[in-house]
């Protein structure tokens, strides 16, 4: 059986090297899918009898390890050395350094390897996550599967 759960937040972002209109700083309002394979938990008189996991659950889980952390910041690939360098000039800014350019691509393979060790197996019934979905627009999205 999948489950997703999907979650939104904010983000700033540039493609440095993009040869349109993406190479100016701007930002999304994303949307990040979560899809988690198990079996149902057929435990009797547990909260999560009859669920995967409880979508509430997913939710928490996401917004610790990724969407808290990624909304209303701008994220900055680590080469990107004049952006890096401003966003260092504000005081208390909410920024987060990617080694890799934040396409949606890359923003949905750093959320797979953030969160696929986050999702534990509590009822034996072999919860894993399968894939992250991040939607940089309604029409614009990447996948990354297990
Ligand atoms: N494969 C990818 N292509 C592009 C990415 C990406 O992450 N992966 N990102 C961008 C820009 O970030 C840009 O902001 C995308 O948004 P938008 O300009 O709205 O995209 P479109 O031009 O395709 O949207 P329209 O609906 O056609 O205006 C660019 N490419
Ligand atoms: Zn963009």
């Amino acid at each position: 059986m999948q489950i997703t759960r999907r979650l939104e937040f904010d983000a700033g972002h540039r493609i440095p090297n993009h040869n349109s209109q993406c190479k100016h700083l701007h930002g999304h309002r994303y949307t990040i899918e979560i899809t988690l394979s198990g079996d149902v938990i057929t435990t009797e008189g547990v909260s999560e009898q009859g669920m995967v996991m409880d979508f509430s659950d997913v939710k928490h889980i996401a917004k610790e390890h990724v969407v808290d952390a990624w909304d209303h910041a701008f994220l900055v690939y680590r080469g990107d050395k004049a952006v890096l360098d401003f966003l260092n000039s504000l005081p208390g800014h909410k920024t987060v350094v990617l080694e890799v350019i934040p396409t949606a691509e890359n923003l949905a393979r750093v959320a797979f390897d953030l969160l696929r060790d986050a999702y534990h197996d509590t009822y034996g019934n072999h919860l894993r996550l399968e894939r992250v979905r991040l939607y940089e627009t309604p029409n614009n999205w990447a996948d990354h599967s297990r």
